[in-house]
């Protein structure tokens, strides 16, 4: 994990180095000021000398000066080396995050790579400032402290030695205890930002379905439990403030009364007794420190824990090692495939699965709600690996293509398609950013979405809001389509995209692509059999299996499914028109 962390230090190296390099020295000249004092105190001022006090005052003077110029570089460049090592943990993580498949995104959630991104990075970060800066200066500041209090009287400074096994034994026992229930809270964490992103995500559904109250109690059950568990953790962590001043006080106690013994003995000198307790300070201060050092290391290790989870998660779709970049054509073969979700293999969602599509056909996907359509059509561009059997594109197994080639070649628009804040025209050019505004036109031409954008008062520049909210179902529907044409692609997938289309636009668009694009293989899942009948070949699923392919003649003529699909179909329209 450690190794992991650090690697991301990067071009950060420097100054999470120059850190310590000031810290260190910050911490000699904290140590040589007591013995500057002792000096003032024994040479100058009880030897009643007050040249040795003007000397030694200035040479105070001007250590306390550098010790806070070297604490100011060491806060300056802790915090640059802790900004920047979180900034590279988010690049790192968001890099990898775009690698991922879709199964690895299934397999952390959405929210939780939110957090992770977000709360967790913080953590390690704050953990990290402290490393370099406390947890150097403590034990620094704690052995030399210990050593210059040996040199005054070692009996007295025995006293911290037996101290530290029983602060360590505390300290073990906060740790065992606390970090189990920190762990818990980032996991409530994923939760909240779950319940907060699926709010606000549908936040329409939300208000139309009068679901307010709702919500809000099933934010306030995921706050309340973050409270709980949150206040749990920091009531074990809390036991660290009073070990920590049950032990300063018995040490301070022990030295005041061995130290007033030894002065009274003669043994010791005033000024050797005021820095022993200088010393005495600085040691229990440090000892402070490094606890609290240590409770924000027990709270981001978690935090540490599933960054490294993000960065070291390797995509389970990668590329062959002599990958192939060129499609030689639109043609599809599904070999004997079975598909599932889940390693799994007895809950197979694809089973079986065979079937040939030659170059620019028009293949239409028809089936009941979860029958597998979309799965069967997401093995085409390799969004999800098959279990057993063999999809190919071109003659090809898709295992054998360059990832990033495939998907150029495969335009998929999805059911629930993303349109992405920025004008109409910068949207378009995700399907090719070289795009000329000629081809943007002719492409919404083909979607039939430029009757309506030459309507919009900024046309082609009309700003698109995060997600798509200010146009319509259809019209973004229209738009996404669009999209994907602008790629060029040797396979068009369009799945359910035109349900919120009205009819006759929908014939619209198929006719147009029979026109226009008719070299580009066509699939088609829609719930409508008029928005497939005339496909070259109709594939009907029932329940991960195929079930007919033909055409809409022979399905009709051979396929029961089919059949009722259609009567359905057709007897609603006749209703609706009588
Ligand atoms: N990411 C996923 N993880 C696990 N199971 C999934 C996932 N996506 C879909 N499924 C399951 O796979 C089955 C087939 O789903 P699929 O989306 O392919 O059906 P569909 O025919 O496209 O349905 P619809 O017409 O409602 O879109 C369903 O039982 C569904 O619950």
């Amino acid at each position: 994990m450690i190794k992991t962390l650090a690697k991301n230090i990067g071009e950060y190296k420097k100054d999470a180095l120059l850190t310590p390099f000031f810290v260190t020295l910050e911490v000699i000249l904290d140590i040589i000021i007591p013995v500057l004092m002792a000096m003032i105190i024994d040479q100058g001022i009880s030897a009643k000398n007050q040249s040795s006090i003007v000397s030694i005052g200035i040479a105070l003077i001007v250590c306390a000066l550098f010790a806070l110029l070297f604490g100011m570089l060491s806060g300056r460049y802790g915090a640059i080396a802790s900004a920047g090592f979180a900034k590279n943990l988010r690049k790192k993580m968001f890099g990898n995050i775009q690698e991922f498949s879709f199964s690895n995104i299934d397999r952390f959630s959405t929210s939780s790579l939110v957090t992770r991104l977000t709360t967790d990075v913080s953590n390690v970060q704050n953990s990290f400032q402290m490393i370099i800066r406390i947890l150097v200066r403590s034990p620094l500041m704690f052995i030399f402290s210990l050593f210059m209090a040996f040199q005054l009287n070692r009996e007295l400074a025995m006293i911290f030695l037996y101290a530290i096994p029983f602060l360590a034994i505390g300290l073990g026992l906060i740790v065992k205890f606390a970090h189990p229930t920190f762990e818990k809270v980032f996991k409530i964490y994923d939760r909240l930002n779950q319940v907060v992103q699926e709010n606000l995500q549908g936040i329409r559904v939300v208000k139309s379905y009068v679901r307010e109250e709702h919500e809000v109690t099933k934010f306030k059950t995921v706050s309340q439990l973050i409270y709980k568990t949150f206040s749990k953790a920091e009531r074990i962590v809390a036991f660290n403030g009073p070990l920590m001043q049950f032990t300063m006080y018995t040490c301070m106690l022990l030295i005041s009364w061995i130290g007033a013994q030894l002065i009274v003995g003669s043994t010791m000198t005033t000024g050797e007794l005021m820095s022993m307790f200088m010393y005495v300070m600085q040691i229990l201060n440090s000892l402070n420190m490094m606890s609290m050092v240590f409770v924000m290391l027990i709270i981001s290790r978690p935090s540490a824990e599933r960054i490294v989870a993000v960065i070291n998660e390797e995509s389970d779709l990668t590329n062959p090692s002599k990958p192939m970049t060129e499609i030689r054509d639109g043609s599809v073969e599904f070999k004997d495939v079975n598909f599932s979700y889940s390693d799994n293999e007895d809950k197979l969602v694809l089973t079986k699965s065979s079937f040939r599509i030659e170059s620019g056909q028009t293949v239409g996907v028809i089936g009941g709600t979860g029958s597998g359509k979309t799965t069967l059509v997401q093995l085409i561009p390799r969004l999800y690996d098959v279990t057993s059997g063999s999809v190919q594109v071109g003659g090809l197994d898709v295992r054998n293509y360059d990832i990033a080639a495939l998907r150029d070649a495969v335009a998929m628009v999805l059911q629930n398609n993303v349109l992405f804040s920025g004008t109409i025209k910068e949207n378009l050019r995700w399907g090719n950013p070289e795009a000329t505004d000629q081809e943007l036109y002719e492409a919404c031409r083909l979607a039939q979405a430029d009757e309506f954008i030459t309507k919009l008062p900024n046309g082609y520049d009309t700003y698109i809001e995060q997600g798509g909210t200010n146009v319509s179902g259809g019209q973004k529907q229209r738009l996404t389509i669009a999209r994907a044409l602008l790629k060029h692609p040797k396979i068009l997938i369009l799945d359910d995209s035109t349900s919120a289309v009205d009819t006759k636009t929908d014939a619209l668009i198929q006719q147009a692509f029979l026109e226009t694009i008719p070299n580009t293989t066509k699939f088609i899942i829609a719930q409508r059999v008029s928005s497939i009948e005339k496909a070259d070949q109709i594939i009907v699923m029932e329940n991960g299996e195929i079930n007919g392919i033909g055409t809409h003649e022979e399905l009709l003529s051979s396929n029961k499914i089919y059949q009722e699909v259609n009567q359905s179909q057709v007897k609603g329209f006749g209703e609706a028109n009588e």
